[in-house]
């Protein structure tokens, strides 16, 4: 902040220190108090003893403006602080909490603010009295409609953001989500509008007193004084020259105090260069199957919406056992991100969750919100797609890693400590002492995945959920990050959920492959029988569009001919058909279930299978006869059928 508040923050930040300085000291400095009258020739101009002239009583005019800024300060401040203290809950409780009480607060802040500020102020005031405490209350009250907007705005910003959401993976109470979490960053927008709020305030104050409607004679206040100066324009100029320029300065001050704390603030704006390290990378090896972690049957994630109910998870049914990774691909808005938000629990408040969910035989649809805090965290870790939003921008990597330590293993902070700088050791970070102080933007994109990689791991969770931890990172690193995911799992024999767009990464670190398809399973089995003899023609396609790298330079990407089927109206028979080269009469008029195939474990919902032959380069017909194959009901369309 030093080195890029420019000049202008430091002019204007040294002119409200002084003149806040002088108001403060106003009884000590030597001039005349401002009540004495002839305390030089009226109507003088400036000299030694009266550096600002003297008014038409003689009056020392900069004693006047001194003991002014005091009242036009002092309701700055004092309403500024009295509409926060109002509005700043009004706006958290709207922005959080959404609902009722969103619906409520801001109808009521909209008829509040529907008022024309300064006439409500003119009439209270002219009502209940011209004072100061009456002047502070009215201008304090009038603020409040704007604080709940700006506050329920950040809030609303801010709880959406990923760091909110993996504090709730982390098992986090609300009030500590809020506490910790969203109100030091609201406090960031609210401390920049703080100054621009007091600018607000001087102007609107010294409105009141230019109309009579402030502080009473004899105490000064600026609009008083410019009032009194008006009359005395052409014979004193400076009696009226001097409030004018010490309210323009201040309110000019304050704007630009606020304005340009905002932008050093936004992280976004702050240009600061992340440190880049490079990490070690480590062989990949495969561990052994034991015992089954995770169990989903017929998970199913629908959201009510105007135009209808999106099926978003329909059905969906897998097994997952410790030491192993299953990968979850499909094409964007297939239902991947759904799929593990539902199994954390973690969904919108429009949708409607059914189906199972065991974690080492644990029901944990059945659990409450509390119970589900306890299983988040310690039980269930995620590491999400954006290590930049994941993390809260204006805390500590320490404060961060250690927080899930603290409250769930019941850590003191001098452990806390010392368990965060070893397992940010353990994920490869250099120097994990020093980088406990660091900010997130201080960290290169790779490191900050590494950090939340290491809180989500900082309970030692049974699953880890990886929602697509490589999509903001570059290529280098993206392999470092799954190299590092990979060894995790094996040291602490855990199972990861991987979810993926690139199906490069899936082959390469998954044991088991889900394919999913406008919300339902489409394909699953072993990730290298998969990919090496894919049966349903989506998994074939996708395999087709994806890049490789010993591809001619100028060789065309294969694309899906056209789009996802719209949630909301599925087609009927099999969703896939109107872009499957092989769709025929009986894939328009029934939906294929999951097959089951005898030999290989695997599963494909098509009623024409692709086969060797396909796979061999050889083009065939598409074909009903499916061999060896045992029905399985599992998904909707199973049990339709
Ligand atoms: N709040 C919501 N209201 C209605 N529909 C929603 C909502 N959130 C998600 N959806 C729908 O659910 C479907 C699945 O979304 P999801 O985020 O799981 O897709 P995805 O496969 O993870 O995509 P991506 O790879 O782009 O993240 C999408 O079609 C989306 O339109």
């Amino acid at each position: 902040m030093r080195r890029r508040a420019g000049l202008g923050f430091w002019l204007a930040a040294g002119w409200i220190g002084l003149i806040l300085l002088a108001a403060l000291l106003a009884d000590l400095l030597p001039f005349a108090r401002y009540d004495e009258t002839l305390a030089g020739p009226p109507q003088s101009g400036p000299s030694a003893a009266h550096p600002f002239g003297t008014d038409g009583l003689g009056r020392d005019v900069l004693s006047r403006v001194v003991y002014g800024a005091r009242v036009s300060l002092g309701v700055g401040i004092g309403a500024v602080l009295l509409g926060l203290g109002i509005g700043a809950p009004l706006g958290i409780l709207a922005g959080y909490r959404r609902k009722a009480a969103d619906a409520v607060i801001m109808a009521v802040n909209d008829v509040a603010q529907a008022f024309p500020a300064l006439v409500f102020a003119l009439a209270v005031v002219a009502f209940a009295g011209a004072n100061l405490r009456n002047v502070l209350i009215v201008l304090g009250v009038l603020g409040v409609p704007s604080w709940v907007r700006l506050i329920r705005g950040a809030t609303l910003t801010f709880a959406e953001r990923e760091f909110v959401l993996a504090a709730r993976v982390l098992g986090t109470r609300d009030r500590r989500i809020l506490w910790r979490e969203i109100v030091p960053n609201v406090a960031v927008p609210a401390a920049s509008y703080a100054f621009i709020g007091m600018a607000v305030v001087v102007v609107a104050e010294g409105s009141l007193a230019f109309l009579g409607l402030s502080v009473q004679a004899p105490t000064p206040t600026w609009g008083g004084l410019i009032n009194e100066g008006r009359t005395l324009m052409e014979t004193a100029p400076h009696v009226v020259l001097a409030p004018s320029i010490a309210m323009f300065l201040t309110v000019l001050s304050f704007n630009l105090v606020g304005d340009r704390l905002r932008s050093l603030t936004d992280v976004r704006e702050s240009g600061l260069e992340p440190v880049r390290q490079a990490a070690p990378a480590l062989p990949a090896t495969t561990h052994p199957v034991r015992d089954v972690l995770l169990q989903v049957e017929e998970l199913r994630t629908h959201f009510v919406t105007p135009r209808g109910l999106v099926k978003a998870v329909d059905g969906v049914s897998f097994t997952l056992e410790r030491g192993r990774t299953l990968a979850i691909v499909g094409e964007s808005g297939s239902g991947k991100s759904m799929l593990i938000r539902s199994v954390l629990g973690l969904l919108p408040g429009t949708s409607v969750r059914g189906g199972n969910v065991y974690l080492s035989g644990d029901d944990l649809t059945s659990c409450t919100a509390a119970e589900m805090r306890s299983v988040l965290g310690p039980r269930l870790g995620t590491v999400f797609q954006d290590p930049m939003t994941a993390l809260n921008p204006v805390r500590t990597i320490g404060t961060q890693v250690m927080e899930p330590l603290r409250v769930h293993m019941h850590l003191t902070r001098r452990q806390a400590r010392a368990e965060a700088a070893e397992l940010l050791a353990s994920v490869g970070i250099p120097d994990p002492v020093r980088m406990l102080r660091r900010y997130p933007h201080q960290l290169s994109g790779g490191m900050r995945q590494r950090v939340t990689i290491a809180m989500a791991l900082s309970c030692r969770p049974d699953v880890l959920f990886a929602d697509e931890p490589t999509t903001a990172l570059d290529v280098t690193i993206q392999d470092q990050v799954l190299r590092l995911l990979h060894r995790q799992r094996e040291e602490r024999d855990m199972a990861v959920v991987l979810v993926s767009h690139d199906l490069s990464v899936v082959a390469r670190w998954a044991d088991e492959v889900i394919v999913m398809y406008a919300g339902k399973v489409v394909e699953r089995g072993p990730a290298a029988e998969v990919f090496a003899r894919p049966r349903m023609p989506y998994t074939e396609a996708l395999l087709q569009a994806a890049p490789r790298l010993t591809d001619p330079v100028h060789h065309r990407l294969r694309v899906i001919p056209g789009r996802p089927p719209d949630l909301v109206d599925l087609p009927e028979g099999c969703a896939f058909r109107a872009r499957c080269a092989y769709a025929d009469e009986r894939c328009e008029a029934e939906a294929p279930p999951l097959f089951e195939d005898a030999h290989d474990r695997r599963r494909y919902a098509c009623w024409h299978p692709r086969g060797r032959a396909a796979l061999d380069g050889t083009t065939t017909a598409p074909s009903s006869d499916v061999m060896d194959i045992t029905e399985v009901t599992e998904g909707a369309d199973g049990g339709g059928r």
